[in-house]
């Protein structure tokens, strides 16, 4: 089941098209990766979702309570750590006694329990990062949105978070994430779209994408043929008796990376 659908959106900002007939859903219990580079349009689709912005061209279709973890980072830097976890969780309504659990649960899984009681401005940047990720899920929400959650954590925080996601999306949460860090989530998200000018230029599951990442060039009749062609076709090809003699080039690209690079600046 989708928890969430867009259906050719376009988005202007003045003259400026951000958003070009994007269309993509992300499933219940899916990781999603929307990926490209500064610009690409990630935070105007992300924002489009989360409801922060209305005015563009096309349908949203969303499908239960959402929580956002805005690309500006920015909490009430004189506030307890604890009294901020406490306001968000009261905003949605949560009853006390399961609040102080979540909260609870939270600090301990992403090591800041012995925070609890300091300032916001007492703490690390990465630590501050992370109580604001606790902010977006801390209302249990099925649609959690989140806009560069990884920029700017040590290893070791990113894959505390990352164990958080993983167990979200074991919940059955529908997770929509944005990164221009692709080896950031190489193996973690489900399925990705990448982004560029505002346009997906690929959409789907990593394997399957990854899949068209053969390049060969050989000659037949000393003309150069180039090809691109996936795996399967490229082991066909080296195997043929008339082309494996005759090849010039060969690579390999099963990086995504170079993948979304060529994308990108072809
Ligand atoms: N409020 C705005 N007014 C005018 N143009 C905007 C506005 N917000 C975004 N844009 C433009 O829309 C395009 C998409 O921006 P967006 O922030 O969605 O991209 P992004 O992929 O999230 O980039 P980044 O990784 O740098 O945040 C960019 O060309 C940007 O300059």
């Amino acid at each position: 089941m989708d928890g969430v659908v867009l259906k050719q959106i376009s988005k202007y900002y003045g003259n400026k098209l951000a958003l070009n007939n994007l269309s993509f859903n992300v499933k219940k219990g899916e990781i999603f990766g929307l990926l490209g580079h500064n610009g690409a349009g990630k935070t105007t689709t992300l924002r489009i979702i989360s409801g922060i912005i209305d005015n563009y061209n096309g349908e949203v279709l969303i499908n239960g309570n959402i929580g956002y973890l805005p690309e500006e980072r920015g909490l009430y830097k004189d506030e307890k750590v604890k009294d901020i976890l406490k306001f968000f969780g009261e905003l949605h309504d949560i009853p006390t006694s399961k609040l102080k659990e979540q909260i609870d649960y939270y600090l301990n899984k992403l090591n800041v329990s012995q925070y609890k009681n300091s300032k916001i401005k007492t703490l690390s940047k990465g630590n501050q990062q992370k109580i604001q990720f606790i902010v977006s899920i801390i209302h249990n929400p099925d649609i959690i949105i989140l806009d560069e959650p990884f920029t700017g954590l040590d290893i070791v925080n990113l894959n505390l978070i990352k164990d958080i996601i993983y167990g979200l999306k074991e919940q059955g949460k529908t997770i929509i994430l944005s990164t221009h860090q692709l080896e950031k989530i190489e193996r973690f998200c489900d399925r990705i779209l990448i982004l560029k000018e505002g346009k997906a230029v690929k959409y789907g599951r990593l394997d399957e994408i990854c899949k068209k990442t053969a390049y060969i060039e050989y000659l037949e009749d000393n003309k150069l043929i180039k090809y691109n062609l996936s795996h399967g076709e490229a082991l066909q090809l080296l195997n043929d008796e008339n082309i494996k003699n005759n090849i010039v080039k060969f690579e390999v690209r099963s990086s995504l990376e170079e993948l979304f690079m060529e994308d990108n600046n072809g």
